[in-house]
């Protein structure tokens, strides 16, 4: 087992509010493996990350990573990562992408020559091998992120940390990046995190679904497709507000809910449309959207938040 958490807790405290990001979570990801922590904003995915790299420390449980436990062998873990996040501000602007992986490499104990060997083996790998002698700060948002994961891949660690790691980056740049992080999957163990379904339906082996701070599903895109069984588009000309997250088209005159076939006697009056296996998104919405925000989407969709900005 590469990454295994036990019962890993996160409790913030802001005045008296307690805010339980992380409640309870156990799950394992094997060797060589790429898992994905997926779940709707605030769910406690990035908390769980930093709590895995060590940057924060659990209110309770414990977790391994590649073996040593992120309580008692803080530095033992982070021997084993390489973490890549947005948030932080990760490169000097003005030096190149070469002379920044050498300065981050030679912090790792590496001799000048061997820094600067492991940097330009980096950038060919990530594919910036044309640009090492260029600028950060000329760099897309696209090849920042390649850099980053080059910076993380310095020590050539087992374990890879990806907070996110599509965000911001345009179709192509998306689908190269995941090319090239399914390359380096081959023999790492990857967890990322990501609201893209493209990216886990394409990239990951194990998912684990969080909903505010708990685990709500875990599988491989397989059981958790036939966990929701098929699903099936029709059209309505009215629904229940409860369906709302099913909407997939709005006209004048009818609706089209793409809605799971087990929910299917919800609803009146329908025509099918089609009938088909679910996506990942299909599982998604059915699994996190609940009835309480579905109404909140439903009643601005039929303009009763928006009369009251009017
Ligand atoms: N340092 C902090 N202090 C207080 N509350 C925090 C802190 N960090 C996170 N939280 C809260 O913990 C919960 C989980 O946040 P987290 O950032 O882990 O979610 P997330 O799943 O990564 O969300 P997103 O998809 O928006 O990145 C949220 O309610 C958030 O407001």
């Amino acid at each position: 087992m590469s990454i295994k958490t036990d019962n890993l807790s996160k409790t913030f405290r802001i005045r008296d509010k307690e805010i339980k990001a992380v409640d309870s979570v156990t799950f394992e990801i094997d060797k060589n493996t790429i898992g994905a922590l997926v779940g709707p904003n605030g769910a406690g995915k990035t908390t769980l990350i930093k709590m895995l790299s060590t940057l924060i420390i659990p209110t309770s449980g414990d977790a391994y990573v590649n073996g040593y436990s992120i309580i008692k062998d803080e530095k033992k873990v982070k021997e084993s990562i390489g973490l890549v996040t947005v948030s932080e501000r990760l490169f000097y602007y003005r030096l190149t992408a070469l002379e920044n992986l050498v300065f981050f490499a030679s912090l790792q104990n590496m001799s000048l020559s061997e820094a600067r060997k492991r940097a330009k083996e980096l950038l060919e790998l990530v594919g910036l091998g044309e640009w090492a002698n260029i600028p950060y700060m000329k760099f897309s948002t696209g090849m920042q992120r390649k850099l980053a994961l080059a910076r993380a891949l310095i020590t050539d660690p087992p374990v890879l940390l990806l907070d996110e790691p599509t965000l911001g980056l345009d179709p192509l740049s998306a689908r190269m990046f995941r090319d090239l992080v399914r390359r380096i999957g081959r023999d790492k163990t990857i967890l990322l995190t990501s609201h893209y379904m493209k990216d886990i339906e394409e990239l990951t082996e194990k998912i684990i679904l969080l909903k505010k701070g708990k685990v709500i599903a875990e599988g491989n895109k397989d059981d958790l497709k036939n966990y929701l069984g098929r699903v099936v588009e029709v059209e309505v000309n009215d629904y229940p507000l409860t369906l709302g997250k099913y909407v997939i088209e709005t006209s004048t005159n009818y609706y089209v809910l793409r809605v799971p076939e087990k929910e299917l006697d919800e609803l009146r009056d329908y025509k099918i449309i089609k009938e088909e296996e679910p996506s990942l998104e299909d599982v998604y919405i059915f699994l996190v959207g609940d009835v309480e925000d579905s109404a909140k989407l439903e009643s601005v969709r039929r303009g009763g938040w928006w009369r009251r900005w009017e």
